[in-house]
């Protein structure tokens, strides 16, 4: 059996679950259960609290797991990111009440507020700053406020909590993260059931991110209307029972559907249908 760590709370949990779900996985019920056995899939889910995931991955005790590129970086834990998830999206940044410091390196001798000290430690001996770090759970932003820290280190998503407190970005983000799939570093990367439990995945984000477009067209249209829907591969050119025209098949970015329907219609294609794709497998 597969054995998976999943994040058990947080902003990790919920689309986690959801695109294991959509992966056909059994998922909890309720969060009060901690194990759960997946036979059909030959897969054992375990629910964990995201920080820990990476340090139960690299024991080797569980296969792979689902965490944050931070949490990941920031435990120093010996796993590797396998695969992008694109939820969970926030940036690692430094921030101050205006005008404490111009950049990372005004920082000497400050103290700075972290829930991530792993990553703060790194960077500042990085850039070779010397600042104190103080470890607090979460709420960093009101540190400041409350004098504990002169600045705070933290995950930035919208920057509003940063606004509330009255806090601006200082320097570039340290880290980009979202939601990855590690597994332990070095472990063989050829594991089918790895391997399949990964397809499944990568078929949620296609089916997320594509539609199927179908349409029909002049013969004499055709190659244009293929460059604006090249597809993944070639799209499918069925004869229609009206001479002169085709039927075109082709998966096409969600997000470009609706322009590329306006072109289409432009060129002299009719009959344009979007379909969501419910899962697939490249
Ligand atoms: N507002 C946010 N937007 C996007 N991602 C976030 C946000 N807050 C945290 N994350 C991401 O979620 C992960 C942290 O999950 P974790 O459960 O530890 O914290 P949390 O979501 O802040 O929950 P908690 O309420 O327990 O503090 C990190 O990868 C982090 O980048
Ligand atoms: O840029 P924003 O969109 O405001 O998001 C970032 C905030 O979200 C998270 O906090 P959370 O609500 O999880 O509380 P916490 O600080 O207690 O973890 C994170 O720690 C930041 O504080
Ligand atoms: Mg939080």
């Amino acid at each position: 059996m597969l054995r998976i760590a999943v994040p058990n709370k947080g902003s990790l949990s919920g689309p986690a679950m959801a695109m294991l779900h959509e992966a056909g996985y059994q998922q909890r019920k309720e969060s009060k259960e901690l194990v759960l056995v997946d036979p059909e899939n030959e897969v054992e889910f375990f629910y964990l609290r995201p920080r820990d995931i990476a340090i139960y991955v690299s024991s080797g005790r569980l296969d792979i797991g689902i965490t944050g590129r931070d949490l990941l970086l920031d435990s120093g834990a010996d796993s590797e990111e396998i695969l992008q998830l694109g939820f969970a999206r926030s940036t690692f940044r430094y921030a101050t009440k205006p005008g404490t410091a111009q950049g990372p390196q005004g920082f000497d001798g400050m103290t700075i507020a972290t829930s991530y000290e792993g990553i703060v430690a790194k960077h500042l001996a990085d850039v070779g700053v010397n600042a104190s770090v103080v470890h607090l759970d979460g709420a960093v932003e009101t540190a400041i406020e409350l004098g504990v820290a002169q600045v705070i280190a933290d995950v930035v998503e919208t920057g509003t909590s940063l606004r509330n407190a009255g806090l601006e970005v200082i320097g570039e983000p340290i880290m980009k993260s979202e939601a990855v799939v590690i597994r332990r570093t070095g472990a063989p990367d050829d594991d089918p059931k790895v391997q399949q439990f990964l397809r499944r995945l990568q078929g949620v984000l296609v089916a997320r991110s594509y539609v199927m477009m179908d349409y029909d067209c002049r013969v004499e249209h055709l190659e244009r209307a293929v460059a604006l829907t090249p597809g993944l591969e070639s799209p499918t050119i069925s004869p229609l029972h009206h001479e002169g025209w085709v039927a075109v098949r082709s998966m096409v970015a969600a997000r470009e559907a609706q322009r590329i329907m306006d072109d289409l219609y432009d060129l002299g294609a009719r009959a344009i249908l979007t379909t969501a794709i419910h899962a697939c497998r490249l």
